[in-house]
């Protein structure tokens, strides 16, 4: 599944990619607008199969999907990064125009996200020692970002070639990792990975009124 994503992926006609300074975008099924709204349309059929009916199929509290309660009960976005070695993304949040669930999944390489509280956040720290983790995402893996880490923390991911310092006390999620051998020494170099992020855009808008065609 990996090889055939990140096929499809890097077959995509040039236009496709957006390219910033520190990195390479896709947004499926089309960018949002100004004011943060999805044109109606489906994604692509090889970014649903089968990534969403598995995201669909997760549990949480072994009750709902994570996207249960979403406007639309199901990802209908998918922002697609490449990030060669050396590149990442600034300490940023995704926002409102989002329902808060990010489902995360990585392609080819390890990449860390950096997360850490925003100084006006509900969790009652002061500046100076606002919580800090550092997740390590593995290739095929999925992380899902949701509660107050999406609405009261940042995340963002350093541009560096090589993670150091990668160990239990410092990798928020290292008992719960696959395989630690790679990053057993505590160091690892990058290689290009891909993140797919699946998220529910609150507002979507279908054609006819999107260009304002009235009914009769
Ligand atoms: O590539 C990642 O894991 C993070 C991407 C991200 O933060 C975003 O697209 O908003
Ligand atoms: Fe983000």
């Amino acid at each position: 599944m990996q090889a055939h994503l990140l096929q499809k992926i890097n077959n995509a006609a040039l236009p496709t990619w957006r390219t910033l300074s520190h990195r390479r975008l896709q947004a499926h099924p089309s960018p949002l607008s100004p004011t943060n709204t999805l044109l109606a349309a489906p994604l692509p059929t090889w970014l649903q199969d089968p990534v969403i009916p598995r995201l669909l199929s997760l549990p949480v509290d072994l009750i709902d999907s994570i996207f249960h309660n979403s406007p639309h009960g199901t990802p209908n976005h998918c922002l697609i990064n490449e990030y060669l070695p050396g590149q990442g993304i600034h300490a940023h949040e995704d926002g409102d125009a989002y329902y808060p669930v990010v489902a995360t999944v990585s392609l080819a390489s390890h990449i860390i996200l950096d997360i850490k509280a925003k100084k006006n956040n509900t969790m009652g720290e002061k500046s100076q020692d606002m919580p800090r983790w550092r997740v390590l995402q593995e290739p095929r893996s999925l992380l899902i970002t949701t509660g107050e880490l999406y609405t009261d923390c940042l995340h963002g991911i350093s541009e560096v070639k090589i993670d150091e310092v990668l160990g239990e006390s410092s990798i928020a999620n290292w008992n719960l990792l696959g395989d630690r051998t790679p990053f057993a020494g505590g160091q690892a170099a990058r290689e290009p990975r891909v993140s797919l992020t699946f998220r529910d855009v609150i507002r979507v808008k279908k054609l006819g009124k999107a260009f304002g065609i009235l009914k009769r």
